[in-house]
């Protein structure tokens, strides 16, 4: 893989580098910092070799059109105190104002560009559509980084076709985040358990197949476990669903038993009438989920059947927490798979963004884990033996 010690002497160079800042926020406040820090080997070396930075990000799902609330303002305020530079956010991202602040832009210091996906074409599916807008990025650079691991597995303008228009290669913490994962995939030790929650259900469900091929126990909690106990036969009330997943996921756990591979779900749920804190939370066993209420976090019981699993790992990933942790009512669930992981001798890696700053919140330090990582979708997808876009774009000369 091509990496920015490829790129050549980069003072006074303008350097495009995608970076993941998705970062989990409340209001206007990020609750977690944890994307940003992990930027800032790379950001700092360039800022430090006199290049002139242009940083390219998204922030959530807006879904090509330009909306406040999925702003990179608060990114743009948070970088400006963790590094030693100024730190401009233009206007748009490739408007009349991202073209007047990268013009603007002095050796060592950083102009990020508006949210990408305020563009529609970011993401589209149709290849020409990408191509015109990275035609449009690579104005900003002379050169390419890629260092946004948590979006390397989109084939995204601004992560995989731009990357094709200039010289490129991929930045500290891509380069990091590949060589901890690479070791999950050449020889994990065994038990291998992989743990999956959290609410990307449709995107996460689709790993689970190549997942069942490499682990030997996924554990199921967070949004994708009710399409697990849908698929059981369960009623599972308004909670989060995956209503055409439900065939599909009863596949997954055939395919699991003629394999000899263990699935486990929920054997109880935390369940609200509401989403959010209030009367009428209760504990019930997973297959009575009243019809009228959600559930939000695993059970007290499958909290330690997933401890007892996680005790007898030498190797886990986990991904997505197991409820809606950032409710106190909905935490216990994700800190006791947490803590499963602080106590256990096994290599362990926590991936995404929500669920680091689930450890985090709930008052784990960084290296109670072996590694951290900042890509949730992505590490999942680069376990899975799959062939990442935003990598693959970065092979050879
Ligand atoms: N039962 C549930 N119902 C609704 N939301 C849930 C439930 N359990 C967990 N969640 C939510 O899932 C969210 C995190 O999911 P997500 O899949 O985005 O994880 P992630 O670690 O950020 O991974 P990635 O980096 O791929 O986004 C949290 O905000 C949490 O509140
Ligand atoms: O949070 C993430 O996993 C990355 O930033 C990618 O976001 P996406 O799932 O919306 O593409």
């Amino acid at each position: 893989m091509r990496t920015i010690n490829d790129l050549g002497d980069l003072h006074g160079k303008r350097v495009l580098i995608r970076c993941d800042f998705n970062v989990p926020l409340d209001g206007q406040t990020i609750t977690d910092d944890g994307r940003i820090k992990a930027a800032l080997p790379t950001l700092t070396q360039l800022t430090q070799a006199g290049a002139k930075v242009v940083v390219m990000a998204h922030l959530g799902r807006p879904k090509g059109q330009v909306n406040e609330k999925y702003s990179l303002a608060p990114v743009a305020a948070r970088l400006g105190e963790l590094i030693d530079a100024d730190v401009t956010l233009a206007g748009d991202v490739v408007g009349p104002a991202a073209h007047a602040a990268v013009e603007a832009l002095t050796p060592g210091n950083i102009v990020l560009l508006e949210n990408v996906r305020f563009e529609p074409a970011e993401e589209s599916k149709v290849d020409a559509e990408r191509e015109a807008l990275a035609a449009q990025y690579a104005q900003f650079g002379d050169v390419f980084v890629s260092d946004g691991f948590g979006v390397v597995h989109r084939k995204q303008a601004s992560v995989y076709d731009i990357a094709k228009l200039l010289p490129s290669g991929a930045g500290h913490l891509v380069a990091k985040e590949v060589e901890v994962l690479k070791k999950l995939t050449e020889a994990p030790e065994r038990p291998y358990v992989v743990v999956l929650g959290g609410a990307k259900v449709a995107d996460k469900l689709s790993v689970i197949d190549n997942l069942l091929k490499v682990a030997d126990t996924l554990i199921i909690g967070g949004g994708m476990g009710y399409t697990f106990l849908k698929a059981k036969g369960y009623e599972v009330g308004s909670s989060i669903l995956d209503a055409e997943k439900v065939d599909v996921v009863k596949g997954y756990m055939e395919q699991a038993q003629a394999q000899g591979k263990q699935i486990l779900i929920p054997v109880d749920t935390v369940v609200s009438p509401e989403f959010g804190e209030g009367a009428g939370i209760e504990v019930v066993d997973s297959d009575k989920i009243p019809a009228d209420k959600m559930g939000l976090d695993i059970g007290p019981k499958t909290a330690a059947l997933y401890a007892e699993a996680i005790k007898g790992a030498k190797t886990v990933f986990w991904n997505g927490p197991m409820g809606v942790f950032e409710m106190p009512s909905f935490a216990a669930g994700t800190k006791a798979v947490a803590q499963a992981l602080a106590d256990s001798d096994a290599f362990s890696v926590v991936g995404g963004g929500d669920s680091a700053a689930a450890v985090r919140q709930l008052g784990f330090a960084d290296d109670e884990f072996g590694h951290i990582s900042t890509g949730g979708g992505a590490s999942l997808e680069y376990l899975e033996g799959k062939s990442l876009p935003g990598l693959d774009v970065l092979e050879g000369n």
